[in-house]
């Protein structure tokens, strides 16, 4: 198969100074597996950036949890891809399912925020997933499918892209996705791309899983053939973050 695992840490809207430095220190002295065992992603928010990208271990990459859809300028508020590529900052974390919900991010906003995104040069975690009202109505494979539609129409290389799997019924809420569960939505998604992509793209792109992984459950959801490492919120903040990277061994 030959994907390398891929474990990204979304910090989401958390941090002070000393929390940050507190992390920092935790994950730069964290025994992990070499980087071409694992790739590992912190996303700390836009203003703990530089400090964190100047402190974190050489093998460890950041990412932005969002950029602007176009070039910078009278956007007041938004941080562009060019800021980021300036910063050195290689990652972006583009359609999380808080920003389609709070923000109104449709599928065909989030297309074009990723197309932007690499056409500046940033690698992107582009996040999919279905709500519970959607998954109870048997739709979940229709919506991650629609949702990847709106990136595929708008892209043409997918080596700098990894989809993010996050069921919205998952983050946050202690609710985990079974083994199976996230599974059967990997291996969709993969065929989907397979399908309408292409075989390479579909069997080369990382499909990793976010929504309540913690070190508990990550062995085994890191064990199904189709997930291919996770994107962290809570876990992320703690200790335990380095036994999730430590399931990619
Ligand atoms: O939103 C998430 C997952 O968050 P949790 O791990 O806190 O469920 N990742 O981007």
């Amino acid at each position: 198969m030959g994907r390398k695992f891929f474990v990204g840490g979304n910090w989401k809207c958390n941090g002070t100074i000393d929390q940050v430095d507190k992390i920092v220190k935790t994950l730069n002295e964290g025994q992990v597996p070499p980087p071409d065992v694992v790739e590992v992603v912190v996303s700390p928010p836009y203003v703990f950036l530089p400090v964190v990208k100047s402190q974190l271990r050489p093998e460890f990459q950041v990412a932005a949890q969002n950029c602007w859809v176009k070039k910078g300028g009278a956007f007041t508020g938004e941080v562009s891809a060019e800021m980021l590529v300036n910063l050195g900052v290689p990652w972006v974390i583009l359609g999380h399912s808080e920003r389609r919900a709070l923000l109104g991010e449709s599928n065909e906003f989030v297309g074009d925020k990723v197309a932007y995104a690499l056409s500046q040069g940033l690698k992107v975690i582009a996040c999919v997933g279905e709500t519970l009202e959607q998954r109870e109505a048997g739709s979940t494979v229709d919506v991650v499918a629609a949702q990847t539609k709106a990136i595929a129409e708008k892209i043409k290389d997918w080596s700098n892209v990894v989809v993010a799997y996050e069921p919205v019924w998952a983050i946050g809420t202690g609710k985990v996705a079974t083994p199976d569960q996230a599974q059967e939505v990997h291996a969709s998604l993969r065929d989907w791309l397979k399908v309408n992509v292409s075989p390479e793209v579909s069997e080369s792109t990382r499909i990793i899983y976010g929504g309540s992984v913690t070190a508990a459950n990550c062995k085994e959801l890191g064990a199904k053939p189709d997930v291919d490492g996770f994107l962290v919120g809570g876990a992320s903040l703690k200790p335990e973050f380095i036994d999730i990277i430590n399931a990619a061994a």
